[in-house]
C-alpha cells in the first residue's frame, strides 16, 4: 500500500485487515459488527472520549496512572485498587514489551511462567494473547474508561482486540511509537500501520461509537524541546483526523520549567486548533500532560516531590489529563500500593489547584510565541517536503533531519539536534542539526545558553547536555557543574 495522507477506503482497510487478524489466533474472535454492538452497550461513564469531553467542559484535570501485569485476574485486582484506593479517573492497561514487538509467542511463555511462579513475568498486560473476551472481563470489573498504553510500532492487531474488548482509547502514533521505541522500523511502515489503527477508530466513529486516540507526546522523554514534541503531536493528530478520528488527546512530557511547560500546553492547543480548522477537521481536542519522564530520585519522599510538581504544572497549564508517576519510578514496575500513592498525591495537588491557572505574563506570552514559531518552522518544512502531504512529508523530514528527536534509538532518526537547559531550566536547542529554524530563533536559543554558560563559568558544550540528563535524579533541574 502506498503511503499518502488520504483516508483509506473500506476496501483498502478490509484487504489489510484480513491478514492482520491472522497474526495470532485471538484475532479470529474479532467481528466488527458484533464489537460495535458490544461497544454501543457500554455506559457513557466508561467511554474515554465522553469523559475527556466532560472534563474539558468543566475545566478540570483528570488523573491516569500506568499499570499492567501478566495475568487477567491480577490485572483486574490491580486496576480495582487503583480505582478504589487511588481514585484514578481513567485506567490504563499498560501493555508488555513482547506484545509491543508483536512477539506473541514469548507472551505465551510469559503467561505460563506467571501462572507457574504466581508472579507477573511480563512488564505489562499481554492483551493480544488474552484476547477480546478477557479484555471485556477487565472492562466489566472496573467503573472507569479503559485505554491501551504501550509503545508499539505495529499496533494493528492490538487495536482490533482492545477496541472489540470495549477499551475506548488507544495511545500511540506512527512517529511517537516508532522513533522512541524501535531501532529498525521504517517511518513509512509505522505511519501506514498507524493509519490502520486510526482508520479502525474512524470506522467505529462512523458506526456511532466514540474512540479516543492519544499520540504519545513525550517521545524519548529526555530533554525534548517543546516545539519538536508539539510538531510531532500535531502531525499525528492530523493524520488521525484524516482517517476519521474525532476524539484526540495531544500530549506533552513535562520538561520542568513552569513557564515553558505551561506555554507548551497552551501553544499545543492553539496551534493544533489552527491546523485542524485549516484542514476542516471537526475534532474533540484535549491535552495530556505527562509527569516528569526522565530519571527519578530513588528516595520515595523526593519522588513525591517530583510527582506533585508534575501534577501542579498540569493543573496550572489547564491540561485535560495528567499521566501519573509513582514513588517506585527509579526502581521499576511499581507495586499496586505505590501506584495508588502516586495517584493520590497527584489528585490532592489537582484538587488544591482546582480552577487555578498560571496567569498570562510577559514571559509566558514570549514562550508561547517562541514555541509556536519554532513548531511552525518544522511543520512548514514537513509540508513543503511532502508537497502538501504530511505523511509523505514526515518520511522525508526524518530523512532530511527536519524532524529530529533527541536520544531516539531509531536508525531513521538522524540525531544531530542537541538540547540543553537555559539558566531557568527551560529546554533550548544547543545544536539545531538540520532543523530549519529562522536566524532570529537560532540566535535567541544561543543567547539563552550563553547566559547559562556565563553564569556557570564554562563554555556552552555537550557537557551541559550530560549534566542536565542526570540532574533531576540528583535533585536539581539544571545540571550545574558541581
Ligand atoms: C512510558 C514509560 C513509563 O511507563 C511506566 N511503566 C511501564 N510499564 C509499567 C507497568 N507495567 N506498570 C506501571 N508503570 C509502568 C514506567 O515506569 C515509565 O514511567
Amino acid at each position: 500500500m502506498e503511503l499518502k495522507n488520504k483516508k483509506w477506503t473500506e476496501a483498502e482497510f478490509n484487504k489489510v485487515r484480513e491478514e492482520v487478524l491472522t497474526h495470532w489466533p485471538t484475532g479470529k474472535d474479532v467481528d466488527l459488527q458484533e464489537a460495535a454492538q458490544f461497544l454501543k452497550g457500554i455506559p457513557e461513564h466508561k467511554n474515554f472520549a465522553a469523559k475527556l469531553r466532560k472534563a474539558k467542559q468543566e475545566g478540570i484535570t483528570l488523573a491516569q496512572p500506568r499499570a499492567g501485569v501478566a495475568l487477567v485476574d491480577e490485572h483486574i485486582k490491580l486496576l480495582q485498587h487503583l480505582q478504589n484506593e487511588g481514585e484514578a479517573d481513567f485506567l490504563p492497561c499498560t501493555i508488555d514489551s513482547y506484545t509491543r514487538q508483536n512477539r506473541y509467542n514469548e507472551c505465551q511463555v510469559g503467561i505460563e511462567e506467571s501462572i507457574k511462579t504466581n508472579r507477573s513475568m511480563l512488564n505489562g498486560f499481554p492483551a493480544v494473547n488474552h484476547g477480546v473476551h478477557n479484555c471485556r472481563k477487565v472492562l466489566a470489573a472496573v467503573e472507569t474508561p479503559l485505554q491501551a498504553r504501550h509503545g508499539t510500532p505495529d499496533s494493528r492487531l492490538l487495536a482490533e482486540i482492545i477496541h472489540a474488548g470495549g477499551w475506548t482509547s488507544n495511545e500511540g502514533g506512527g512517529i511517537s511509537y516508532n522513533i522512541p521505541y524501535a531501532k529498525s522500523v521504517s517511518v513509512e511502515r509505522s505511519l501506514l500501520d498507524w493509519q490502520y489503527c486510526d482508520r479502525l477508530a474512524g470506522l467505529y466513529e462512523e458506526m456511532g461509537i466514540e474512540i479516543n486516540r492519544e499520540p504519545f507526546g513525550p517521545l524519548t522523554g529526555t530533554l525534548v524541546p517543546p516545539s519538536m514534541s508539539n510538531a510531532v503531536a500535531i502531525i499525528e493528530g492530523l493524520l488521525a483526523a484524516e482517517q476519521g478520528v474525532k476524539s484526540l488527546t495531544l500530549g506533552y512530557g513535562q520538561c520542568g520549567n513552569l513557564v515553558q511547560d505551561v506555554a507548551a500546553i497552551r501553544s499545543l492547543i492553539e496551534l493544533s486548533e489552527e491546523y485542524f480548522k485549516t484542514y476542516g477537521y471537526k475534532v474533540d481536542l484535549t491535552t495530556v500532560f505527562h509527569q516528569w519522564m526522565g530519571g527519578f530520585p530513588a528516595d520515595e519522599s523526593k519522588a513525591f516531590g517530583v510527582i506533585s510538581w508534575g501534577a501542579a504544572t498540569a493543573a496550572l497549564a489547564g491540561a485535560t489529563k495528567v499521566i501519573v508517576k509513582t514513588p517506585h519510578e527509579a526502581v521499576g514496575i511499581p507495586t499496586m500500593e505505590a501506584n495508588a500513592q502516586g495517584i493520590k498525591a497527584t489528585k490532592q495537588t489537582l484538587n488544591l489547584l482546582k480552577g487555578q491557572r498560571l496567569q498570562m505574563s510577559k514571559e509566558l506570552e514570549l514562550e508561547i510565541k517562541l514555541i509556536k514559531a519554532e513548531t511552525k518552522c518544522i511543520l512548514d518544512k514537513v509540508l513543503e517536503l511532502g508537497k502538501g502531504d504530511f505523511a509523505i512529508g514526515t518520511v522525508k523530514a526524518f530523512e532530511a533531519g527536519v524532524i529530529d528527536v533527541p536520544f531516539a534509538p531509531s536508525k531513521y532518526n538522524v540525531g544531530k539536534m542537541l538540547p540543553a537547559r537555559d539558566n531557568n531550566g527551560a529546554v533550548r536547542y544547543l545544536e539545531f542539526g538540520n532543523i530549519p529554524m529562522t536566524k532570529e530563533i537560532k540566535d535567541f536559543n544561543k543567547q539563552l545558553l550563553e547566559e547559562r554558560a556565563k553564569s556557570e563559568g564554562r563554555q556552552v558544550s555537550f557537557q551541559m547536555v550530560v549534566d542536565d540528563i542526570y540532574a533531576v535524579g540528583k535533585g536539581t533541574l539544571v545540571g550545574k557543574p558541581e
